[in-house]
């Protein structure tokens, strides 16, 4: 099933080669009226009237600024527009700048301090480097701000802040959110977010080889119970568990079996009885590894939480060698951090930042294509998790999660989320897909667990999440 167009995030490069492609359907003027439209009703929308001050830079992301300031005039608001620099002659923004008949105003600090609310149509999509002090300076002057489709200083294609960005209440941006709307730091400076449909037809985003998408139900469907769904159609999730600290194999387990799995199964070794005083529904396996996989209905395997980096040495290579779906983490990424070739054959890993950096270096900025180069040098899916989780797959897609909520930085609450992304698993999705699901439905569970929860407490929320991500995959 191709995913779904409406959940494509194009880079702001991907956005300017959409624009030149729809030119001979909607000129460039008349995108930029109606982006400068949807701004102003979204003002109208979000404030009662006050005196408002545009600033305006010289590129298309002014324009929308002038056609904005017009639209709000003739709405009935005071409205002056500051330019930073006038544009370019004969431009499109030149054109809406020439419409806009109402007062213009130096582009101090003094000018945006007296207005009730600033209009940051400085930089959007064209921003190319770092603003210089004076746009700063003018920003953070700014009591209140809202932002024509980035806020200043955020690079669209990372959400990285290039120098500095104003703090918003609101950002209007057009068509598609891009990365940088869902990516930390950037994300977290735009305030309400509205995107709005400026008529452009949506086909051309398929023709842009967009390989990234904001994580939802739809980019996936987890298989719903049938009256036909036994144990071994919901899937089996095996634990490589260690005797060290049993709790992490344990919360796996938990999280595997709250988020549907028909069969979860510890292998211990020695080790077993430290686990069969736990939850009665759990099988614990004190047999030999190799003996465990004769059986083949046991294709899913989580390699990580618990193990110290011997016992990851003792289990994934020959988990590995019977070809099973590894899910590595934890003391498996520790292991493979000495030498991340150990982790070849893996079909996924779910490092957070430090485990990342250990594995391949620090990210830096652009995370994004951090992790798809990961992706792609281990050949296996990487779950970058963070506050803004990054999903990618060797191929090249990749999916941000913002779906989430800042409780799930708890102690375990990453061996729950391994044991649900190996219920996607074992319940028969696509790996990427599998961890795409499993990354939400964990931060369903989170947004569902009230305040101050523990790692424990996600499992309660399980179930109902994989339910309504049914429901809104449909
Ligand atoms: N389909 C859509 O989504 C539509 C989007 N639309 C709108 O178009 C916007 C994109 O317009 P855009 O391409 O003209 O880029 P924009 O951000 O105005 O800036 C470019 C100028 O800024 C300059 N510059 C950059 N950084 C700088 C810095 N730090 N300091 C100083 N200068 C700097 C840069 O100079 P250069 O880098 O070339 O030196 C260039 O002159 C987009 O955000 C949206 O609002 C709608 O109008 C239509 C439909
Ligand atoms: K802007």
């Amino acid at each position: 099933m191709p995913h779904p167009r409406s959940l494509l995030l194009p880079t702001p490069a991907q956005c300017g080669e959409m624009d030149r492609l729809a030119y001979k359907a909607v000129p460039i003027a008349t995108l930029m009226d109606r982006a400068g439209w949807a701004v102003a009703r979204a003002i109208r929308l979000h404030f009662t009237p006050c005196r408002v001050l545009v600033l305006c830079g010289p590129g298309n992301n002014g324009g929308d600024g002038y056609v904005a300031a017009r639209y709000l005039a003739q709405m009935g608001s005071p409205v002056a527009v500051a330019a930073l620099a006038e544009p370019r002659s004969d431009s499109d923004a030149a054109k809406a700048a020439a419409l806009f008949k109402g007062p213009r105003v130096p582009f101090s600090p003094k000018e945006a301090a007296r207005a009730d609310l600033v209009v940051d149509a400085i930089f959007g999509a064209g921003l190319s480097r770092a603003p210089e002090e004076n746009v700063v300076s003018v920003l953070k002057a700014a009591q209140r701000v809202v932002a024509i489709d980035m806020p200043t200083g955020i690079d669209g294609a990372t959400g990285a802040i290039l120098g500095d960005a104003p703090d918003c209440e609101l950002t209007v941006t057009f068509v598609r959110p891009k990365p940088g709307h869902k990516l930390l730091p950037g994300s977290a400076k735009l305030g309400d977010f509205v995107c709005a449909d400026i008529g452009e037809p949506q086909g051309i985003l398929d023709q842009l080889g967009i390989q990234t998408w904001h994580n939802e139900p739809g980019l996936w469907h987890i298989p719903p119970m049938t009256p036909e769904s036994y144990k071994y159609s919901r899937g089996v999730v095996s634990i490589c568990a260690g005797g060290s600290m049993p709790g992490a194999a344990r919360l796996s387990a938990a999280g595997a079996r709250a988020s549907g799995a028909g069969l979860v199964r510890i292998s211990a070794g020695e080790n077993a009885p430290a686990f069969r005083l736990g939850a009665p529904g759990l099988i614990v396996d004190d047999g030999e590894l190799a003996n465990l996989l004769q059986d083949e209905r046991r294709k899913i395997w989580i390699c990580g939480p618990g193990l110290t980096p011997d016992e990851v040495a003792e289990t994934l290579p020959i988990l590995l060698k019977a070809e099973r779906i590894v899910l590595a983490d934890a003391g498996a990424l520790t292991w493979g951090a000495e030498n991340p070739e150990r982790l070849k054959g893996v079909a996924a890993i779910t490092p957070h930042i430090g485990e990342f950096s250990r594995l391949f270096g620090k990210p830096g900025e652009d995370r994004l294509s951090a992790a798809r180069e990961a992706a792609r040098k281990i050949n296996a899916v990487v779950v970058m998790k963070g506050a803004d989780t990054i999903i990618a797959a060797p191929d090249g897609r990749a999916a941000i999660n913002d779906h989430a909520s800042p409780a799930l930085a708890t102690a375990g609450s990453g061996d729950t989320l391994t044991g649900v992304i190996g219920t996607m698993l074992a319940a028969g999705m696509p790996v990427w897909e599998a961890c795409c699901a499993g990354v939400w439905l964990h931060g369903e569970a989170g947004l569902r667990a009230g305040d101050w929860p523990i790692a424990e407490d996600l499992d309660a929320h399980l179930g109902a999440a994989r339910t309504k991500a049914i429901e809104l995959g449909l």
